[in-house]
């Protein structure tokens, strides 16, 4: 790299910082800007009388103009060192000149706050700046529940931590961003700190933002570990992450990496790393700074769960229903250890809204099992060659005129081989009758050859059918065929659910199924329209499926055993008739519990009131809680629940 080219690098890389830090509204991935990172460094090393003062290297960040007033941290802010394997955390540890004691924690990837208490009040709430001037947001972290307004301990301090969105609410937010037309977060981080630093601090209030301590600025405490200071913080009234220790030594923190990554899906909120540091004081102390981050701890990161690709084409989609989905073709990028391809662009108003062309750069995001989104279009780096999206006319599977709704276009032959494909691929899948072994690719399979044409082939189908198919063999086709041939005895709501009614989804199966039993497609528009959580939308596409279907349901009661879960309540239960609400994490998925109460005669709500009899909250609760306290709802942990139900 000649000096030209490297200022020029250092030139776009204030730009991009720039654009992440102040206005929350990144120009590219945070893996792109780590690549330039690394070029600019590679190129300092080698010419440390050419490093630009502008360098991001030599800096935290630029100083952020907004309209916040500024507040002079008491103590610096830093950045923190990145290490990406084994190797780089060794060569940190040397550095460090430490063995033993090592202070772990995961890192969350949100905003960074800057609190201070003065006489045990919450005086003022900045973001980090530059490191020594941060922006004056103290209304809106006055809006933040998990944030104490007041502590025990009465002498001058400042408490830093990561203010963070759950993965939940960021899906929710920029849901609700999108139905406004307004451009989406690119990543719970930007949309962190994007919540913070509003000026509507109603906006802020909304966000469901939570606050975890991970340090002090200025203070004078006593401690001579980190440990001990965090949990004096910790036992200030703060929220408290379980996955925080000390290690003995490096390979007890490579165990906690391997650990904690493992958990990444579960986490509520995003992780990018874990941090590791010094624990010991005196040992920090003599260590002390680089420009930019401390020696005593580095930041073990992640793999990326988020990458810029290319946007190459769009694939049409004919589900059960007819609808046409758009799909993104990417180019591959691997998010984690899976090579994405694809990603849903879900209707034709998203596509609009992203106004989104082939060609486009876009960012694609993977959080937990969710399917991969694209959350950002990079529109400043187009270069003419990108093309428009066109609206189809014509279905691509039968060819057949589309019906263009607006948001949603339609297949309207019913014969669309597509839509049939599609209805035997739901009626097999995980949530319906559940045939293991048939899976999407076999449906297909047999679907193209012609061995099924109809749901209730399948119950026909025989051993010489797969015979003559590639790569099956006997112990596989009896597989399959025992699979199929256990389904037939499942529940009825399984079943319901199969038949792909429009608006009766598993809920509504379960309440039919608890209702009528087998007679449940034998009822008129007041019955369904009577049942809880019924209304008149989904009566009349009940009524119009069972008018339509009746003896084909019929034929289905030959062929499948049909068993109707009929709920036993015990008349003594104590929840009988009681509404429950659950938040937070618990030892177990939701619907355990959910299942649970129901089985007992209670309810369960998604949303707390006066009606609501119960909280069953876990770790991480956040506001249902503190509704429930404000309500004067009982309020229960998981050790309560189970007393509650002996
Ligand atoms: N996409 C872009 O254009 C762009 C631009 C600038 C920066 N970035 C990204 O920002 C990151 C660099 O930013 P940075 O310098 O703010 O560093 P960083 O955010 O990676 O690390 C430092 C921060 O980590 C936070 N943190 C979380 N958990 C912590 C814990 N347990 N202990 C201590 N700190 C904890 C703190 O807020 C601290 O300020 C990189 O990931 C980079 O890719 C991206
Ligand atoms: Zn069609």
């Amino acid at each position: 790299m000649t000096k030209e080219e490297y200022l020029r690098k250092v030139a776009l890389a204030n730009e991009w910082m720039r654009a992440y830090y102040e206005k929350d509204e990144p120009l590219a991935s945070d893996e792109e800007y780590d690549a330039l990172i690394r070029e600019l460094r590679a190129f300092e090393s080698q010419n440390e009388n050419d490093i630009s003062p502008n360098s991001p290297t030599q800096k935290i960040a630029p100083t952020i103009q907004s309209e916040f007033k500024k507040i002079t941290h008491l103590s610096r802010m830093w950045s923190m060192e990145d290490v990406f394997d084994e190797e780089e955390l060794r060569a940190w540890a040397k550095r460090a000149k430490c063995e033993n004691n090592f202070f772990i924690e995961p890192k969350f990837d949100g905003a960074s706050l800057n609190l201070l208490y003065e006489n045990g009040k919450l005086i003022s709430g900045a973001t980090r700046g530059d490191g020594e001037v941060g922006e004056d947001i103290t209304l809106n972290v006055f809006e933040i529940d998990n944030i104490p307004k007041t502590i025990s301990y009465k002498e001058k301090i400042e408490i830093r931590g990561e203010v963070v969105i759950l993965k939940d609410d960021f899906e929710k937010i920029n849901e609700k961003r999108a139905q406004l037309n307004q451009s989406l977060f690119a990543n719970p981080r930007n949309a962190a700190s994007g919540s913070l630093r509003q000026l509507d601090t109603r906006i802020t209030k909304e966000r469901n933002l939570k606050f975890y301590p991970w340090g002090v600025g200025e203070n004078s405490l006593n401690f001579k570990k980190h440990s001990e200071v965090m949990n004096f913080i910790r036992e200030l009234g703060f929220l408290k992450d379980d996955f925080v220790k000390l290690c003995k030594d490096l390979d007890e923190v490579l165990l906690s990496y391997k650990e904690l990554l493992s958990l990444r899906d579960q986490k509520p909120m995003m992780m990018d790393g874990m941090v590791v540091r010094v624990d010991d004081l005196a040992l920090c102390k003599e260590l002390g700074y680089t420009v930019k981050f401390p020696k005593f701890m580095v930041a073990f990161k992640f793999p990326a769960l988020e990458k810029t690709t290319r946007l190459i084409g769009v694939n049409l989609q004919v589900g059960r229903s007819g609808v046409i989905t758009p799909v993104a073709v990417l180019e591959p990028v691997n998010l984690d250890g899976v090579v994405v391809k694809s990603a849903t662009l879900h209707n034709f108003d998203e596509i609009e809204r992203l106004d989104v062309k082939i060609n486009d750069f876009v960012s694609v995001i993977r959080s937990g099992d969710v399917i991969p989104k694209i959350t950002k279009v990079f529109k400043e780096r187009r270069d003419g060659l990108e093309f428009d999206i066109l609206r189809p006319k014509f279905c691509p599977t039968c060819q057949s005129e589309l019906l263009d709704e607006g948001t949603l276009i339609k297949c309207q032959n019913i014969d669309c081989t597509d839509r049939l494909l599609n209805s035997i691929i739901h009626f097999v899948s995980k949530k319906c009758l559940n045939i293991d072994g048939l899976g999407e690719n076999i449906v297909e399979l047999l679907y193209k050859n012609k061995k099924i044409s109809t749901i209730e082939n399948i119950f026909s189908l025989k051993y010489e059918d797969f015979e003559d198919l590639e790569g099956f063999k006997e112990k596989k086709i009896n597989n399959i065929l025992n699979a199929i041939e256990n389904a037939r005895e499942c529940e009825l709501f399984r079943f319901i659910t199969a038949l792909g009614i429009e608006h009766i989804g598993e809920v509504a199966a379960k309440k039919l199924s608890s209702s009528f039993g087998l007679d449940w497609h034998k009822q008129n528009f007041e019955s369904y329209a009577n049942l809880e959580g019924f209304g008149e939308q989904m009566a009349a596409s009940l009524c119009e499926f069972t008018r339509v279907n009746e003896s084909r349901i019929c034929e289905f009661y030959h062929i499948l055993k049909l068993k109707v879960e009929r709920l036993e309540i015990k008349s003594d239960s104590s929840i009988l008739g009681k509404t429950f609400v659950i938040t937070g994490t618990l030892s177990k998925p939701r619907d355990h519990f959910k299942t649970l109460i129901e089985k007992l005669g209670g309810k369960v709500s998604g949303s707390v009131s006066k009606k609501t009899d119960f909280v069953l909250f876990g770790e991480e609760a956040g506001s249902k809680l503190n509704k429930a306290k404000e309500l004067g709802v009982k309020c229960i942990n998981e050790s309560d629940f189970q007393e509650l139900i002996k």
